[in-house]
């Protein structure tokens, strides 16, 4: 008979240094060699089988030295699609059918495997692929996705066993939480190894079986976190991963029958594509999908003329120029009253040109590349923009140079102009414009800059004035999903600030939390009458 359990209660998983001399820091060096060394072939993974995809190679290379190869590997085909979906519904009953508290143990070891013997692989996989020093990839690769999974379990239990909390005499009411009927297609973008780690097992733990197309540029730390579930005991065709642009792998899935829901994080265009089709493709589902995504942002500082200049300095480079702008979360616009623009400006532009860029396997680097040719073009228009326009100044940086890496330099775009294009649209690399504003004019500010950009997903307010906070925290209440006081708008920690945005930045169905889990299950509620009234009649008709 099963027992009442209780997993093991979750806390965030602490930071390593990677100081020098510290014994992390020599097994990443090791491990960095070892996977620089071998070009691997990226396989997609269908009922636990490996194979190449049927399409055209796509080379993976490190975006801070892009004539190493890291590996290939095979465009996914609709015959992939196809037979990965067939692996998803083959493996369904069996998952479905397996005692919750197994599926957890699975998660569970995950997350222990990653604390211990994979944590170097997959933050040097991640250092290698994505381009991230060793710090930022320690707080995406190794602790935020060792969180997802462990506070994933805890939050699955809390929903198993929400209850129905009245029973009329001689009933009892139950809820059982039923997987989706079909399979969920996880999608995941190329900036965080912890989301992309996240977003096929939530919807697996819930007792869903998937198929995870990954980002290319990320395929090097995707196939590793495949690896690693595979060791922790995930059951073939559980989750189906087809490498590749997703596009062929569209094709069936979005098209096809048993789509049960979509789990995806992204740009907000790609976003908008998925749910467009789903809607040109609704009468065709056996249900309707749940379509969980998370999208764009144009991330927020706003400073009161009361910050601490130092506060508001700080958070602007760590939360603009750290994993060279890459997190969805990263400050892109921040508005500056005079009076402490004056006090932070000189070292605000000597830090940032300070900050050092290069190869992320020499661990001295703040930063590394950006992620591909596709994205440095876009950076490097948006610079040379703002050099041409009378309204915007350069103040820091403004290179960029794609000789050996694409490398764009942290760069400082001042405007005049609150309402220039680089306060509305997302660029997502390393470049911060400010709008400096006459003191008197906080409010009038704030209130433009509400809703000048059509996202809604990190915000951060600099003041020590009490009153201003809450005026700000009122004001700005629909413009972020993530609100930060005296903080920047970047790094929030699973089970401690649940993360998603509104507006155009997608469903806000919190990554890492309950709220996110409900979307994987169709509850039935279940009534039970243990005497049953045998006579029609009601006392009424006498
Ligand atoms: N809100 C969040 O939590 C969050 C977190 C991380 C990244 N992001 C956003 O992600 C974006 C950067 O990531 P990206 O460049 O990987 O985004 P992207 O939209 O280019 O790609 C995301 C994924 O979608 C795939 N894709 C694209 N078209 C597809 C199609 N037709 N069918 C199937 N798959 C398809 C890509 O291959 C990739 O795996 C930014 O906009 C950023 O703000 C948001
Ligand atoms: N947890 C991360 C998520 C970033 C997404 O790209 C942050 O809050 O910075």
């Amino acid at each position: 008979m099963d027992a009442i359990t209780f997993p093991p209660a979750p806390t965030n998983e602490p930071n390593l240094t990677y100081a020098p001399g510290s014994p992390e820091r020599e097994t990443l060096v090791a491990e960095l060699a070892r996977l620089e060394k071998k070009q691997q072939s990226f396989r997609a993974v269908i009922g636990g089988k490996r194979r190449n995809g049927g399409g055209a190679e796509i080379k993976v290379v490190q975006p801070h030295d892009h004539a190493h190869v890291l590996g290939t590997l095979k465009n996914s085909t609709t015959k992939d699609a196809e037979a990965a979906i067939k692996a998803a519904a083959d493996a369904a009953p069996a998952w479905r059918a397996m005692p919750f508290d197994e599926r957890c143990a699975i998660l569970l070891k995950a997350a222990d495997l990653l604390a211990g013997p994979w944590r170097q692989t997959l933050n040097a996989a991640t250092m290698l692929g994505q381009s991230k020093t060793a710090f930022q990839a320690e707080i995406d690769a190794a602790c935020e996705l060792i969180d997802f999974w462990r506070f994933n379990v805890h939050y699955a239990k809390q929903i198993l066993t929400d209850q129905p909390i009245a029973n009329s005499p001689g009933i009892w009411n139950r809820t059982d939480h039923r997987p989706l009927e079909g399979f969920v297609y996880a999608i995941t973008p190329f900036n965080f190894t912890a989301i992309a780690g996240n977003l096929p097992t939530a919807p697996a733990l819930m007792g869903n079986t998937v198929i995870w197309k990954p980002s290319p540029t990320q395929q090097l730390a995707a196939s590793l976190t495949m690896e690693l579930l595979e060791e922790a005991g995930m059951p073939p065709g559980v989750i189906n991963m087809l490498p590749g642009d997703g596009l062929d792998v569209s094709k069936v899935a979005l098209a096809h029958r048993d789509l049960a829901g979509i789990h995806f994080t992204g740009s907000t265009p790609t976003f908008q594509h998925l749910w467009r089709t789903v809607g040109e493709n609704i009468t065709g589902y056996r249900s309707y999908p749940r379509i969980v995504g998370e999208t764009g942002g144009k991330d927020f500082i706003v400073a009161h003329p009361s910050a601490d200049p130092d506060v508001l300095r700080v958070a602007m480079i760590r939360g603009a120029f750290e994993f060279q702008g890459q997190k969805c979360s990263a400050a892109s616009r921040a508005y500056v009253p005079r009076s402490v623009w004056v006090k932070i400006k000189d070292q605000l532009i000597a830090d940032t040109e300070a900050l050092s860029m290069g190869d992320v396997t020499d661990l001295s680097h703040f930063m590394g590349a950006v992620i591909d040719d596709r994205a440095f073009a876009k950076h490097k228009a948006a610079i040379a923009r703002a050099k041409r326009q009378k309204h915007l100044t350069v103040l820091a940086g403004g290179q960029t140079d794609d000789s050996v890496g694409w490398f764009v330099r942290p760069t400082i775009v001042e405007s005049t102009d609150p309402t220039d294009q680089m306060f509305s649209d997302e660029y997502f690399g390393p470049i911060l414009a400010v709008h400096v504003y006459d003191d008197a004019r906080f409010e009038k500010v704030v209130e433009q800059m509400e809703s000048f950009a059509p996202y809604a997903l990190t915000g951060a307010i600099i003041a020590q004035d009490r009153a201003a906070v809450a005026w700000a925290r009122k004001t700005l209440r629909f413009a972020a999903g993530n609100f930060y006081i005296n903080d920047k708008p970047t790094g929030a920690v699973v089970g401690q600030q649940p993360f998603g945005g509104g507006r155009a930045s997608g469903t806000n169905d919190k990554a890492g939390a309950a709220v996110n889990l409900l979307r994987w299950t169709s509850p039935r509620s279940i009534k039970e009458t243990f005497v049953p009234p045998k006579d029609h009649r009601y006392p009424h008709q006498g």
